[in-house]
């Protein structure tokens, strides 16, 4: 017979019960212990998980009250919430077990009970456990699910050769469960690229779960990854499920894989060969099913190169490669995202009829995008935003095309001195991060914090 994994522990003060129980109890759990007394029930709970208690009411001799088994519970459900509790009561204690299952004890059993009904008892609080645990999982997935939606993304829009190629790519490998990375600079459209894989895959019912590791705090990883049993560190007040397992059977959007710390970065290698891993604090492991795409703006090869990122996990993640060029290396797209932007903001503002002139366009097809579309993007919006009349004007763009430098070098604003030296220099080393970095004396991951604050 196939016994059901579960750790269940019996306390009675009674040996002839204790071993009644766990003979008959063996039989149909991988883990059965029993203790005589409740007062050793924090060394066993600190110790290893257990699923279920079934907890005597009395222990000290002559009471019958069950003030103790009630005592037990409340100590149980405090410091192992999780963990169920079945009371083992006399009969004629009904109303006792009535207050109990208030207080949070699952159900009874009347003492002495019949084998199949203890079993049942067991086994369909085991049950409801487990949709209980599903039904939050679940719950925190539509909430991380929700989060992500509110970013309104749109739809994926180019017509160069390179966007076409991509939109192609994306259809094929789409439908595969191959893990994906994407590379290209910041606001070149890697999420939408995430998202349309995720769209073209059979998974796309499931959920998409992105975690932008670029805005976590360092210390944040692992839980917010992997998850947290309550109590695993100073701020674990209760059990968390990681975004891996929020993402089981969905897509997992690991975005800024490139600042994974090294040390997790091994971490991560084992989860993904394992496809298994545990909560942080918790010894039971979890096999979890999800397909993964990364992404990153940092030049990944060049860091495996260094020995920032480790070969063999850039080798699990990049089962197939995206690239997605630039924007000033694919200026004829250009026009079409001018009149995608100028439909969606002239539709938010009510500003419909809007149009733009010839030598606009083309100022905004000399310009080379630092901050690629999303740049782009936010220039149309604050076009639409700040326009009196239907013609939109190139002096309404706040881009400084190569060259007008005297023009920067007049203000006296620090954030505007900032934003320009940044572009100078990215525009010195065509985009090379780590050179750019360099020039300003400033790390890489302070320049991407700077390229974040400034919409570059
Ligand atoms: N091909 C495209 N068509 C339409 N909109 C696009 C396209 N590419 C990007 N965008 C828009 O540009 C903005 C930035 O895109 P996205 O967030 O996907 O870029 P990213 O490469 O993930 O940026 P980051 O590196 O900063 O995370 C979004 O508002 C997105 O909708």
């Amino acid at each position: 017979m196939q016994k059901t994994k579960a750790h269940i522990l019996v306390v009675d003060d009674d040996p002839d019960v204790l071993t009644t129980a766990r003979l008959f109890l063996k039989h149909h759990f991988t883990q059965v212990d029993a203790e005589k007394h409740p007062r050793e029930l924090n060394g066993v709970l600190s110790k290893s998980d257990v699923d279920l208690i079934l907890l005597d009411m009395n222990f000290t001799k002559g009471d019958n009250d069950g003030r103790e088994g009630i005592y037990w519970l409340n100590h149980i459900k405090e410091v192992s919430p999780d963990t169920l509790v079945i009371l083992m009561t006399a009969y004629g204690d009904v109303e006792l077990a009535v207050s109990a299952i208030k207080r949070g004890a699952t159900d009874f059993v009347l003492k002495p009970w019949k084998n199949e009904k203890l079993l049942a008892t067991i086994n369909s609080a085991l049950q409801l456990r487990k949709s209980n645990k599903k039904v939050t999982r679940l719950e925190e997935t539509r909430k991380s699910m929700e989060q992500d939606r509110d970013r309104d993304l749109g739809e994926f829009i180019g017509e160069s050769e390179a966007m076409l190629n991509l939109m192609k790519t994306i259809e094929k490998v789409g439908t595969t469960d191959a893990n994906v990375l994407i590379l290209g600079e910041n606001g070149t459209g890697k999420t939408l690229v995430a998202r349309a894989l995720h769209r073209a895959s059979l998974r796309n019912n499931e959920a998409f779960i992105h975690v932008d590791l670029g805005a976590l705090n360092e210390n944040l990883f692992e839980s917010e990854l992997f998850g947290h049993k309550k109590g695993a560190f100073t701020d674990a007040h209760q059990d968390r499920a990681g975004r891996f397992e929020l993402a089981d059977t969905g897509t997992l959007f690991l975005d800024e894989i490139g600042n994974l710390p090294l040390h997790l970065q091994a971490k991560m290698l084992t989860v993904l060969q394992d496809r298994k891993l545990k909560r942080l604090g918790d010894t039971k492991e979890f096999n979890f099913d999800v397909r993964l795409i990364c992404a990153t703006n940092m030049p990944i090869h060049q860091h495996v190169d260094n020995g920032e990122f480790r070969q063999d996990l850039l080798y699990r993640i990049n089962t197939v490669e995206l690239v997605i060029p630039p924007l000033r290396e694919r200026v004829e797209d250009i026009p079409i995202l001018v009149d995608h932007f100028l439909k969606r903001y002239g539709k938010k503002y009510n500003k419909l009829e809007l149009s733009m002139s010839k030598e606009v366009m083309s100022s905004l097809m000399d310009y080379h995008w630092p901050g690629n579309i999303r740049e782009l993007e936010h220039a149309i919006e604050r076009m639409v935003i700040l326009s009196d009349s239907s013609h939109l004007t190139s002096d309404m763009v706040n881009f400084r095309s190569a060259g007008s430098d005297d023009e920067a070098l007049d203000t006296l604003n620090l954030d505007d001195m900032e934003r320009y030296l940044i572009d100078k220099a990215i525009r010195k080393h065509k985009g090379n991060i780590s050179k750019a970095a360099s020039d300003l004396g400033l790390t890489r991951a302070a320049l991407y914090r700077r390229l974040e604050k400034h919409g570059i």
